[in-house]
């Protein structure tokens, strides 16, 4: 049981795939009037919960589309009504599909004021919108897009069924106009929409309405291992290095080597290192500017600092390591936050390193610079990249919009470049080379600070280093590491506000975060 919905909540589907399966449950016998009935029923019963009928009778406002995402909205009017709420009733459309129209016939019966302009609609203690679910597939136009924005402007709480109106399942865009709700019930299986930084605005608090789909109808349709998925606790926590072998020493626990930092970005390679210390590593070296050893010395005395030359800007000028010491002595290396641009050279010798190389900040605009993202196929080892939204466009100019189906971009970036693509935004998401994704569904804007991809850069480079003897796909890494970052973001921000979370105190709720489970 908790197996299944572990399964169910990691599930992300397209308008497509939710109909196909659907059809999958019709096929087999489900009657339609049935499941919607069920459906209908659960979310009325969650409404009561939310806002209960008593002590003050509460108006309700129900807004009812042509399909079926109409009638779950009538199933939830009827039953509001039966516990005593005041209901009434928006139709605009003159057609209406066959199960609707039998449930808005019912209604009416029961004598629930109906009327098909905005204008006849009261003001109500809140609003159900069952305009269009997953079946919108054109612009919202004319007097619906004027209603939905008159009803935008009416302030009241919005309860959406399935997607707010107007947005689009797959890409998350608005198509014209779209409900803003203040919550939004996502049926059976989470929608690709949910995932997506531009909608992000319109759901308000999301919840899913597990409805008992069966599992055998979901792998039916997306295979055993689904192609996109959402990071959840299960997930993330299954590639910790945890519990440590009881005897292990500090190289089987791996070893990170850290390039960052310049005269002009210090801070930056103390948080790139602080985060690198939270993962756990057994070994951290950090390779910065000779100016800056005793600074990092301080910081983080259990590192190694490697003090390199220096450009006159102060920027590494050459990777110089230690005696006896070459790239293939690190299990992992991560270079990037606060090098500048003036570290080319630098770039161009770790990208031949044989071992998991991860990229980030300002090696991705030399990157990028270079024109060098194709040499990246060459490398023997995994490589990963991790450009918020601006460093992904230079990167990868050629790649349509990201803003507009971000996931489609990163898995297009990830084969182009047979690296594993980490993209930074609201929702992170995260594609190797094949295409599997990963996306973060939880996270915070309290981590929209400079430096607090420093600390993700440190903590995905030490549990890299980690997993570097042990079978674990990168992009399950990488996800762990997303995951971990965001929700210290997030409990940091529960104490301390979503203003009180700067790259220091994120980095010391690394820690806390692991401690809860
Ligand atoms: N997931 C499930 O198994 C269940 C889903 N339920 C609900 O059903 C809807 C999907 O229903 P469907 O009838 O296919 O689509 P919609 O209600 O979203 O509306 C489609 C309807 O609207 C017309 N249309 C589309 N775009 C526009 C537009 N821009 N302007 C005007 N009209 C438009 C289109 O032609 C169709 O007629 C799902 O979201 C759930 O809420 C079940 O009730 C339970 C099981
Ligand atoms: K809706």
């Amino acid at each position: 049981m908790q197996d299944r919905q572990e399964k169910i909540s990691q599930v992300v589907v397209t308008a497509a795939q939710m109909r196909d399966i659907e059809q999958q449950i019709f096929a087999a016998g489900m009657p339609v009037v049935a499941l919607m009935e069920k459906v209908a029923g659960l979310i009325a019963r969650r409404v009561q919960d939310l806002i209960p009928p008593t002590p003050l009778k509460k108006r309700v406002g129900i807004l009812v589309g042509p399909g079926h995402n109409g009638g779950d909205a009538l199933v939830v009017a009827r039953e509001l009504y039966f516990r005593g709420y005041e209901i009434w009733i928006y139709s605009p459309f003159e057609k209406l599909k066959e199960l609707t129209t039998q449930h808005l016939q019912y209604a009416q019966s029961l004598g629930i004021p109906c009327y098909s302009a905005i204008e006849e609609l009261p003001d109500c203690d809140f609003l159900i919108d069952g305009l269009f679910g997953f079946g919108l597939e054109r612009t919202i136009t004319d007097a619906i897009a004027t209603a939905i924005n008159e009803l935008n402007e009416r302030n009241q709480p919005i309860f959406s069924i399935d997607l707010p109106s107007g947005i689009h399942t797959d890409t998350g865009e608005v198509l014209g106009t779209a409900i803003r709700a203040t919550h939004t019930f996502c049926l059976g299986l989470w929608k690709l929409a949910f995932l997506q930084d531009q909608a992000l605005d319109y759901f308000g608090k999301v919840e899913l309405i597990d409805f008992d789909i069966p599992l055998a109808d979901v792998q039916a349709v997306l295979g055993e291992v689904p192609k996109i998925k959402r990071i959840t606790k299960v997930t993330a926590l299954s590639t910790l290095p945890l519990p440590r072998p009881p005897v292990t020493h500090k190289y089987k626990e791996g070893h990170l080597l850290l390039v960052c930092g310049s005269r002009r970005y210090a801070g930056g390679a103390i948080l790139t290192g602080l985060g690198a210390r939270a993962s756990g590593v057994g070994m951290l070296s950090i390779a910065v500017p000779e100016s800056l050893k005793y600074l990092l010395v301080s910081h983080l005395p259990e590192a190694l600092i490697i003090g390199c030359p220096e450009t006159e800007t102060g920027a590494i000028s050459q990777l110089q390591l230690p005696e006896k010491t070459d790239l293939s002595s690190f299990s992992a290396i991560a270079i990037g936050p606060g090098l500048t641009k003036d570290s080319t050279p630098i770039v161009q010798a770790v990208m031949k390193s044989p071992e998991p190389l991860l990229l980030d900040a300002d090696a991705l605009n030399i990157l990028a610079q270079l024109g060098t993202i194709p040499t990246l196929q060459q490398r023997q080892a995994a490589t990963v990249l991790t450009p918020h939204t601006g460093e992904f466009q230079r990167l990868f100019p050629d790649i349509a919009d990201v803003k507009a189906d971000k996931i489609k971009a990163v898995q297009a970036a990830a084969s182009q470049c047979g690296a594993t693509i980490l993209l930074k935004g609201a929702r992170t998401a995260i594609s190797n080379p094949q295409g599997a994704v990963w996306i973060n569904p939880e996270s915070t804007p309290a981590l929209a600070r400079g430096g607090s991809g420093d600390v993700l850069t440190g903590l995905l480079g030490g549990l890299l280093a980690q997993a570097a003897t042990k079978q674990i796909p990168i992009e399950d890494i990488v996800a762990t590491a997303a995951w971990w970052h965001s929700q210290a973001g997030i409990l940091a921000a529960q104490e301390r506000t979503e203003l009180g979370v700067d790259a220091f105190t994120l980095t010391q709720y690394l820690m806390p975060v692991l401690k809860q489970i």
